[in-house]
């Protein structure tokens, strides 16, 4: 059953195996989807219970635009064997077994089992101990993902907010010529150009406890994320995100 939620004519709200669905048609072939009870609360307290307690989180030092910093919030990386090694922003994580942490293979269980013809083989885990827990704007497009990787974001405790912002256009240069002869450039007119609304181009989501986001296709050519401080966030808050490593 699918119904079509008011206002916003890209949103689309339905029934897919007995969970509320939200489907967000961002455009140019990106997608998210988000079930906000996805686990049950019960279940998804015990899950933070355990996570909390049993993952060997790190804080790495990572690499920002030339300078070496704490990444802002915990992380542990596992996957499956054989696979190309995960680097990021200088840093090379760990990778652990899915056999270290048998209960991850269950959430992996109903994650395949929520998205039939999804396969994901490597998780990355996010902790943010308080409202100073972060991750800045960026898009989950390394190399190892392939061009359309499908990203499943599963989150416990503290609701945090997720963004989504669209990347800017690349627009080619004018010459300099063309530019001093006050000539056009070949690019479509002005006119005929799609117009720009700020509401299309940013979108959020409040991520419950026990919820889960996926997001698809050019979502990470054409889109960024993040989850930003917020002050009045006092509970700690784990997320974690199953993708297919090619
Ligand atoms: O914590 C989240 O909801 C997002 C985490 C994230 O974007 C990432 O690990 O790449
Ligand atoms: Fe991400």
């Amino acid at each position: 059953m699918l119904r079509i939620e008011s206002k916003n004519p890209n949103f689309e709200e339905g029934e897919i195996k007995s969970r509320r669905t939200s489907v967000l048609e961002l455009g140019e072939g990106s997608e998210v989807v988000y079930i906000p009870r996805f686990l049950a609360f019960d279940e998804s307290s015990k899950w933070l219970g355990y996570l909390d307690k049993e993952i060997p989180w790190t804080r790495p030092l990572i690499r920002v635009f030339g300078r070496s910093c704490n990444q802002p919030r915990d992380t542990c990386y596992v996957a499956s064997g054989g696979l190309p090694e995960l680097r990021y922003s200088g840093y090379q994580p760990h990778a652990y077994s899915w056999d270290d942490f048998p209960p991850l293979k269950e959430i992996l269980e109903a994650v395949h089992e929520a998205l039939p013809g999804s396969s994901f083989n490597s998780l990355l885990l996010n902790r943010y101990k308080s409202g100073s827990d972060y991750v800045s704007w960026h898009a989950d497009d390394e190399k190892l993902y392939g061009p359309t990787p499908e990203i499943a974001s599963v989150s416990f405790g503290c609701e945090r907010e997720f963004l989504l912002r669209k990347k800017p256009i690349k627009t080619p240069k004018v010459s300099l010529l063309s530019a001093v002869q006050g000539g056009k450039s070949e690019e479509q007119p002005t006119s005929e150009r799609p117009k720009k609304s700020k509401q299309d181009d940013h979108h959020s989501f409040m991520l419950k406890h026990g919820s889960m986001l996926v997001m698809r296709g050019n979502t990470q050519r054409d889109w960024v994320h993040s989850v930003p401080k917020r002050a009045r966030a006092d509970a700690v808050r784990i997320n974690l995100t199953f993708r297919w490593v090619l």
